[in-house]
């Protein structure tokens, strides 16, 4: 981390979160400070609420109880849209939300009044000409004039990649945005993501653009991604604890079974990569006897 950042206002501030749907707590007591300039990971198991947290980052989702700042908004205080053109967010759900005819390159222009679909704006040739420097950047200047519906999973995601990009957002938020890539397009989008953070870090550091991204595999994290949020269950004393305060998860699921409810998520470290992807670590997290790898500034990690 730059000395600068730590100077830097907060992009992103989440202050004792917790988020409850049909009586049961997906995750609390959820605190996480992100300095503008900064580039983040956010890591950990399926279901624990790393897409529940990026919601809320995106402002498409308020937290039960706690108070989320996104670029010095409250959420639920200043009204979303007078500031979500500023956030740039690739994930597979708004990939899915495209207009199925859409020409894919209106797609990626469209970011720039922060709403999926047409809508019928005009745009200048110099957004249509960073589009389709987007496009090429990623390998998918040939889906100009084609149809949304007709594109490919990877093709898809790599124009959900460009579209965030679109409006030089100044908090840009990436869902797992490898998923269903190839080698090759896996490899394209973390080296265009390490040159981002890299170029971005280069530039006047007062002016920097702040990323998260989410991941499941360590080999997605870009080079120049500094920072890591590790999410993990909260135990079971804390669990009792929330459940004593503001009752217990339904028990039974609608058609009459009995269901089981995890203990909520939570942040349960953040800091430098080195410090938090550790053997120990992730082999607690994820109950099997893991080793990590850091080699040529690329991670890994493999069971023993
Ligand atoms: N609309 C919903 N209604 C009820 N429960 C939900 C809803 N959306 C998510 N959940 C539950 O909230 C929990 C956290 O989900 P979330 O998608 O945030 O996890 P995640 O860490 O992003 O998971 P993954 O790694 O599998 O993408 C999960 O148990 C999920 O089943």
């Amino acid at each position: 981390m730059s000395e600068e950042h730590m100077s830097n206002p907060s992009i992103v501030t989440f202050r004792d979160v917790m988020f409850r749907r049909q009586r049961r707590t997906i995750i609390a007591d959820v605190n996480i400070d992100i300095k503008q300039g900064e580039k983040w990971i956010i890591f950990g198991p399926n279901g624990i609420g790393k897409s529940t947290m990026i919601s809320m980052m995106a402002t498409r989702l308020f937290p039960s109880s706690g108070t989320v700042d996104i670029l010095g908004n409250r959420l639920g205080k200043v009204n979303v849209f007078s500031y979500r053109q500023k956030i740039g967010l690739a994930s597979n759900s708004l990939n899915r939300a495209f207009d199925p005819l859409e020409d894919p390159q209106d797609a990626i222009v469209s970011a720039v009044n922060g709403h999926v679909g047409n809508w019928h704006n005009e745009y200048t040739q110099e957004q249509y000409r960073k589009a389709r420097e987007l496009m090429s950047r990623y390998d998918i200047e040939y889906l100009a004039g084609k149809q949304m519906y007709k594109l490919s999973e990877g093709e898809r995601t790599r124009v959900g990649i460009c579209r965030a990009l679109m409006a030089d957002p100044e908090l840009l938020i990436l869902d797992e945005p490898t998923t269903g890539l190839d080698l090759g397009g896996r490899e394209l989008v973390v080296d265009a993501l390490h040159e981002f953070a890299r170029l971005d870090d280069a530039q006047n550091s007062s002016v920097s653009q702040t990323a998260v991204l989410v991941t499941h595999r360590l080999e997605e994290i870009p080079q120049s991604f500094t920072h890591i949020a590790i999410l993990g269950r909260l135990d079971d004393q804390r669990t009792a604890q929330i459940n004593a305060e503001i009752g217990k998860p339904e028990q039974m699921s609608a058609d009459g079974y009995e269901t089981f409810n995890p203990n909520p998520g939570s942040i349960i470290f953040t800091g430098s990569l080195e410090e938090g992807l550790t053997d120990e670590r992730l082999s607690s997290l994820f109950d099997m006897d893991l080793h990590v790898v850091h080699e040529n500034n690329r991670w890994a990690a493999f069971a023993r």
